[in-house]
Formats: C-alpha cells, structure tokens, sequence
C-alpha cells in the first residue's frame, strides 16, 4: 500500500523525462503483465532501448504505412460500415462499444500480423481469440486492483479471473502459433515473386521476419519474441484506440454544434460535383482535418483509454512537488484526473471543447506531453499514436458524414465504472439506433406476384439480408 498518486505536471515530466532513468516499470508491473512475456510495454532498460529501435523503425516504414492507409480504410469499408448499413437498414439498437472494440480488434490483428480474425460481422459471433483477449485485459485490470497475495491465491486455486487468464493464454498462444506458421507459409510462397512485394504495403510481423535488427541489436527473433512483440501491440493497441473511438461518439452525439462542424469539415473535403450519396474518406483526405483532429485529442484529454500508469523509482528521489519517494513505493499516475483539472487546463476544464486544440492561426495546437498525457511522455511515449489516429479518423469520418446516431438507452457510464464489473460498462455505456440519412431503402416486407404453372398467388416476401465477406450485400428473396 505504499503509493503516492500525483496529477501534478511536473512531476510528471520529471519522472517521465528528466530523470527518467531513476524510474522503472519494475519487476511488480511485469508481473502483472507477464502475459507479454518480454515485449516493449513490459521491458526496462537495454532490453527496452533495442526493441523500441526496432518497433520505431518498422512502423515508420513506409510499406508499413502503405498497410496501414490501405487496412484502415479497408476495415472500415468491408467491415463497419456494412454493419452500420445492416443494422440502420434493420432500424436495430446495439452495443456500440463492443462494435469498436470488434473494429478494432480486426485492424489490430491485420495490422499486426496480415491476417483478418473476422469478430466483426452481422451476426457478432463469438470468437475465441477475442474472447481470450478480453478475458486476459480484464485479469490483468483485476490484478492492479488486489495485492499480490490474493491474485496469486486465485491463480494456484484456479479460481476468478486469474482461471480464465490461464485459458485465455492457452487460447492466444494456439492462435499466435498458428499465424506464425502460417505468415512462414505465406512468406515462402511470397519470395518468388519478389518484385511484387516490393511494391506492397505489408504487415509489422513480416518486416520484423524480413528485418535485419536481429543482427544490428543482438535480440533473437525466435518465436517467443515474436509471440510476445505481437501480443503487444495488440494489447497496446486495440483497447486504446476502441475506447478512444466509443468515448468520442459518445461525446459527439451529446454535441450536436459539434457534429455540426465536424460534418462541414467533412464536406469540404468532398471534391464539387460528388453528389450527396454515401461517402467515405480515406486516410489522405482526413489526416489534416483540423477541427476532426482538435475533436478527437479533446475526447482523448477527458477520457484517456488509459486512465492511470504507474512507474517505481530505482533510488530514493524527491519530485518537484516535494514529495520523497523510494524503491519500495509505487508512483500512481492519474491521467483521468489530469484531463479535468482546471490548473491545467483553465476554468472549462470539464467541458467538451475542440477550439481549446486550435490556435488563431486555425494550425492544431501543440500542447507538451506532460500536460496532454494520454499518450504518456518522454521517451516512453506511446509508439502507435499516429497509426492510432489514422484509424480513428477514418472509422469517425465514416460514421459522422454518413449516418445519425442516437443514445437510446443511457446509463451513466460515470457511475458504473465503479460498478462490479467491466461487461457491466460496456453494455451499459452505449445501446444506440442508427438511422440511415435520407436512404433509399429497399422494403423489408411486401407483396409480390409470380406465376406458378399458370396460376397466380400474391405472396408475402420476406428479404433477409446476409452477410456477405465478399460482395457487401446479398439480397436474398426467400419465399414461404
Ligand atoms: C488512442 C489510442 C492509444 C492511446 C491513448 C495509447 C496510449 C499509450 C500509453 C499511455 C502508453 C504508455 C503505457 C505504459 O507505459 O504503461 C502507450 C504505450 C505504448 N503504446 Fe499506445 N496508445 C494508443 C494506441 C496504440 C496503438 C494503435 C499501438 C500499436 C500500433 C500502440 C502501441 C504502444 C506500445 C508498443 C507502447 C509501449 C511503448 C514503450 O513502452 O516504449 N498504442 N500507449
């Protein structure tokens, strides 16, 4: 129980850079985590420098962007919006925060390792490699929580959480296994054709197979480190940017002179002469979108997808607020609290306000990591933030210009993030309708006439609408 929590900025900069070197994830946070083995997020020191070279360099490259501006926008083109068309067709009412953490699950997953697990579909099927993912955040969330002894209780009476992480590991191990075989399959095959691939954008599990950095930082990239470099940027990177994407639908909806002016901005982008029909937007064309990008990084400020971290210092220290701290305390950082203080950020602090992002020369504004901390700071700042707004501003783009949603049911989600139980938030948060703008829509029901051997019957049709992987829609008429 020896923690100090801080919400002061500059502690927070001298932690995260100052004096970096004093303070530690620690051996207590990775085993919390060490369901990432030895991955970027879990690791200190040299083993943290060299991987982070490596991770930097692979995800600027520029195949790697290629993938990322053509999954995002394919992802949003075969996978929400025909959801979003499905169930505005069908006037149905859904969860969506388990359609986004779906959404981003896929690209993740895509992203990561080239292959596409599917979870987001008509019909919400169950997944196992989801599941297990889910079960594994919700453990390590719980472990946070309780001391060591009582986790470690539950996991040798294999009991609560610490049972269906052990399951969920066997579940995404079986998983990460299979897609590094199968990425070997892929990548022999490929070789043949090495000129094609060239020109391709491609996944971070195949540069890291293609990259030299195994030679250059003396870190093997057997399967174990691949298994763990895969899992986390998964973890890194689909909670976050899911969360990132409910929270600020939700905030948008609750805004209507907001949503208002993200739909002009959209607009204008919209070359003259397109029309008024359905219209998505690719990476390209959102990514200067002033007023989108001022929106997100202020939905992002009031509701970090994560809301605390926490480091522990290798010496005895004082913080500029004057605090000590040493070895055996945790320091708690408390994001959450941060976005809404008004020392930070004024008088308005707890108010829904793009503008405060945008200067009088109308550029974004920039404002220092140790104040805007969402995506932490210093030299551990959070590595995807750019390939977590591509995508966020593609998925938003595409359901603000395109559709109309509404909260239909609305428990304070406030309130229940202190209720028993994440599924409890979750389903909770959001149940929305979405109504199509203005679409033309085929009639579900009606009457129709055929011939059969001479004889004429009026029949009821029923058109039920399936999905489809390939084509977006299949009609199917089916008569009874
Ligand atoms: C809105 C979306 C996102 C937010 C708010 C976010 C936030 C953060 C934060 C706060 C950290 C520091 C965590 C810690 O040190 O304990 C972090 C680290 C990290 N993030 Fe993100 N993240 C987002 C998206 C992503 C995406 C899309 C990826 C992957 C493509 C990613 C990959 C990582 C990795 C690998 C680290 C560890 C970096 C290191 O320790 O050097 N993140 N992120």
């Amino acid at each position: 129980m020896d923690m100090l929590g801080t919400a002061d900025p500059r502690n927070v900069h001298y932690i995260m850079s100052a004096n970096f070197q004093n303070f530690q994830k620690g051996p207590e946070f990775k085993k919390i985590f060490d369901i990432l083995g030895d991955g970027l997020i879990n690791a200190d020191f040299d083993l943290w420098k060299n991987q982070r070279k490596i991770a930097i360099t692979l995800l600027t490259h520029q195949r790697f962007h290629k993938f990322l501006v053509k999954t995002s926008w394919d992802r949003v083109n075969n996978g929400l919006v025909p959801f979003l068309e499905f169930m505005a067709n069908e006037g149905k009412i859904f969860d969506l925060q388990d359609v986004f953490l779906r959404f981003a699950f896929d690209t993740t997953c895509i992203l990561v390792t080239g292959f596409d697990p599917g979870s987001l579909s008509v019909e919400l099927n169950n997944i196992a490699f989801l599941k297990a993912m889910n079960d594994a955040g919700e453990a390590v969330a719980v472990r946070h929580l309780l001391p060591q002894s009582v986790w470690k209780l539950q996991q040798w009476l294999g009991i609560g959480p610490e049972n269906k992480l052990r399951k969920a590991r066997e579940i995404i191990d079986l998983q990460i296994g299979k897609y590094l075989l199968m990425k070997r399959d892929e990548l022999r095959a490929k070789r043949e054709n090495l000129k094609e691939q060239e020109e391709e954008g491609v996944d971070l599990l195949t540069l890291y197979m293609n990259d030299e950095g195994e030679t250059k930082t003396g870190i093997k990239f057997d399967d174990k480190f691949l298994r763990d470099t895969i899992l986390t940027f998964m973890f890194g990177g689909r909670d976050t940017t899911s969360s990132g994407l409910t929270w600020f639908i939700w905030l948008v909806v609750r805004h209507p002179e907001i949503e208002k002016k993200i739909r002009e901005e959209l607009k204008a982008i919209i070359p003259v002469g397109e029309g008024e029909k359905m219209r998505l937007f690719k990476a390209d064309e959102v990514k200067n979108a002033i007023y989108l990008h001022a929106a997100l990084c202020e939905s992002l400020r009031l509701y970090p997808p994560i809301p605390f971290e926490r480091k522990t210092p290798r010496e005895p220290d004082i913080l500029p607020s004057g605090h000590r701290v040493h070895p055996k305390m945790r320091v708690v950082f408390l994001l959450y609290t941060m976005g809404r203080m008004e020392s930070i950020w004024g008088k308005d602090a707890s108010e829904f306000k793009p503008e405060r992002w945008i200067s009088e020369r109308g550029t974004v504004k920039h404002e220092p990591s140790y104040k805007f901390f969402s995506f932490n700071a210093g030299p551990r700042t959070c590595i995807g933030k750019e390939v977590a707004f591509t995508q966020m501003k593609v998925a938003v783009a595409a359901v603000i210009h395109n559709y109309h949603v509404e909260i239909v049911k609305e428990d304070d989600p406030h309130k229940s993030q202190h209720g028993s139980g994440s599924e409890e938030v979750r389903v909770s948060c959001l149940s929305i309708a979405l109504l199509n703008d203005g679409a033309n829509l085929e009639k579900e029901k009606g009457n129709d006439t055929i011939d059969i051997e001479d004889s004429q019957f009026t029949i009821e049709l029923d058109i039920r609408y399936i999905w489809d992987q390939n084509a977006r829609f299949a009609n199917r008429k089916q008569y009874d």
